[in-house]
């Protein structure tokens, strides 16, 4: 392999292939390849995964996809639980990733100079101590989460069992307006035994051994959180843009007869069109990151994950967005929502702070922007580790 022989170092990328996590993964390597020519990237994820992410075969230049095993017994059928295909995934990877590797090694004849991975694949911190090779990891949420997840066990000591879900954070610095109920499952409530809640768990131990940390964020967003993740882990480096564009394969058919999905709906495009007044989302972190580019605000109907940490985040924090009165899409919680958003005071206060939000964001990613620099940043520490 004529790129591998000539170049200087070799990254091994190692994906979570499951909902929206390979294709930011997949776009900051491209984004490192092209800063770096003298990179090359070996990219490990699943079959079904990289037939996503690398369409009919397609090849990005220097990135070489490889496949490791699903871990899936023979003859699984899928029966409609979403975490039993995760939970056989995260059994079997530690040995998995190993294999590929040696297979990465073999075929490509460049042993691995570093690990690149989706944080959530914590376990990958042993395998980089075994190859000796720096570990770095994609974050690919917002900072408010990563914070509560690395924190989990000071949180956990501030909540007690007689703690009701309106206890405040005011425990953690500039966490005092939201309370124990917008705190992600299997922090101190919900399924702690579930495969994603597990493998958060592990981030508190796992995260400050990274050597660099890239999240998916800008410098001047939630900037005392981003500040105190600063000061707590080496090289916490906001690089802006890392999202997704394509979705998973077979997502049209599943979903045909509960939705319509059009091509010329690109959410971020509509959401930059002056006649938008506000957006409905359920709070994924790149949908709140695109409403603020586009200067919309926002009203939540959030549903697991990180999505309410957000609704909370963005309303009581930020200032400019609602969460549904009840949490649910009542006619009467949708107008209300609306009619605060688009028709008062309050409302237009929402858009005047989305704006200067904005202006941040987009000065992030000028040149001599912040996650602009911190971008070089993470190419010099890859290209000199
Ligand atoms: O009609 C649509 C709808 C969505 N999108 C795009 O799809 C992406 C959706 O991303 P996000 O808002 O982050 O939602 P999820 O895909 O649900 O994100 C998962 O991953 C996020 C980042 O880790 C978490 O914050 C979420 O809770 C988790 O559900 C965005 O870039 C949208 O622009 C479109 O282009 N068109």
């Amino acid at each position: 392999m004529k790129n591998y022989k000539n170049a200087s170092k070799h990254i091994a990328v190692l994906a979570f292939p499951f909902g929206t996590h390979a294709t930011p993964l997949l776009n900051i390597t491209r984004r490192l390849s092209e800063a770096a020519p003298s990179l090359v990237f070996s990219f490990l994820s699943t079959e079904q995964s990289n037939a996503v992410t690398f369409p009919n075969g397609e090849k990005v230049d220097k990135i070489q996809p490889f496949n490791v095993w699903d871990g899936l017994p023979e003859g699984f059928r899928f029966k409609g639980d979403p975490h039993e295909p995760v939970e056989y995934f995260l059994k079997a990877a530690p040995e998995n990733f190993m294999k590929a590797m040696d297979v990465v090694v073999a075929e490509t004849g460049k042993p691995i100079d570093c690990l690149l991975v989706d944080a959530f694949l914590w376990f990958s911190v042993d395998i980089a101590a075994d190859l000796n090779v720096p570990w770095m990891a994609l974050w690919t949420a917002g900072p408010r989460a990563l914070y509560v997840h690395v924190d989990t066990s000071f949180i956990r000591q501030h909540v007690g069992i007689n703690d009701t879900l309106e206890k405040p954070l005011d425990f953690i610095e500039d966490f005092s307006s939201l309370s124990v109920a917008d705190l992600p499952d299997g922090i101190v409530n919900g399924k702690f035994e579930a495969p994603v809640q597990a493998l958060l768990d592990k981030l508190e131990q796992v995260i400050p051994q990274a050597t660099a940390i890239a999240a998916n964020s800008y410098e001047y967003l939630d900037n005392q959180v981003v500040n105190m993740l600063k000061s707590r882990f080496r090289n916490f480096l906001n690089v802006g843009e890392t999202h997704r564009k394509k979705l998973p394969e077979g997502f049209l058919e599943r979903t045909s007869l509960k939705g319509k999905i059009v091509p010329w709906a690109p959410q971020q495009k509509v959401l930059q069109h002056e006649a938008v007044g506000v957006f409905v989302t359920h709070g994924g972190w790149n949908s709140v990151l695109e409403s603020i580019t586009g200067g919309v605000p926002m009203i939540f109907r959030p549903f697991f994950g990180d999505q309410g940490l957000n609704t909370k985040t963005v309303e009581a924090v930020w200032g400019f967005g609602l969460g549904l009165e009840g949490g649910m899409f009542t006619k009467e919680a949708t107008v209300k929502a609306l009619k605060v958003i688009l028709s008062s005071d309050e409302g237009k206060k929402m858009r005047e702070k989305i704006a200067v939000q904005k202006e941040l964001a987009f000065k992030a990613v000028e040149p001599n922007g912040s996650s602009v620099e911190n971008f070089k940043k993470l190419v010099e520490i890859m290209s000199s580790s």
